[in-house]
């Protein structure tokens, strides 16, 4: 489903990351970990298509990946059940109601999202996930203000998608308990371009 071989990444024009391989299979969940600063999130926003590499080739079709990041695509003045209809129309989906009842939120369907708790608003955006009805989500911290029962919620819900053939990569300091694959992004910070040649020469 995805391809990654000797990426190069950069935030703020400074390389973050070099030299990364990974694949991601049909049925795979895989962490990202790293300190804090290590470049998890302008991996994930590169491989989503938000920003261009620096080097090195991705395969993925665009048209396959759900990305959620910091800002989870909700919108403040929609109640819950129309954010999750809007997704789900801008996608071409129909049926909401297994992603209400995924994440809870069935008693919560006419309130207005800037009325939400802040883990009722991150629960409200990973739902979004499952009405986008695409293959391979993406996720930047996805547990952020979840307590232990919507971590619970969420790790079922990332389970049950790879279980049926989707694909997950996130990027998270928190055990989930997933059956997946750890990767630690610590060895390949870009230590060894900055050192080499400076910020602009890595961009020659
Ligand atoms: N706009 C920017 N300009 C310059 N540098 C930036 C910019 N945004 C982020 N950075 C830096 O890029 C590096 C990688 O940031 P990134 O957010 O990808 O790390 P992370 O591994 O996701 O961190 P965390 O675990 O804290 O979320 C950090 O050192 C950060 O300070």
């Amino acid at each position: 489903m995805l391809s990654v071989r000797g990426v190069c990444v950069a935030r703020g024009g400074v390389p973050v990351l070099e030299g990364v391989d990974l694949d991601l299979e049909a049925g795979q969940a895989l962490v990202l970990r790293g300190p804090n600063g290590i470049g998890k999130t302008t991996l994930l926003r590169t491989l989503a298509g938000l920003q261009p590499p620096v080097e090195g080739r991705i395969e993925i079709s665009p048209d396959l990946v759900a990305y959620t990041g910091h800002s989870d695509g909700v919108k403040a003045t929609l109640t819950v059940v129309e954010n999750l209809e809007f997704w789900a129309r801008v996608f071409g989906q129909g049926d909401i109601a297994p992603a209400l009842a995924a994440f809870d939120l069935e008693g919560l369907v006419e309130r207005q999202a800037q009325n939400l708790s802040a883990g009722q608003r991150r629960r409200l955006g990973l739902a979004r996930l499952m009405v986008t009805g695409r293959p391979i989500w993406m996720l930047d911290e996805p547990t952020v203000s979840l307590d232990a029962a919507s971590v619970k919620m969420f790790a079922a819900s990332v389970q049950a998608h790879c279980d049926a053939g989707g694909a997950a990569i996130m990027a998270t300091h928190i055990d989930l308990g997933l059956d997946g694959q750890v990767l630690d992004l610590s060895p390949y910070r870009a230590i060894g371009r900055m050192a080499a040649g400076g910020f602009e020469e890595a961009f020659e």
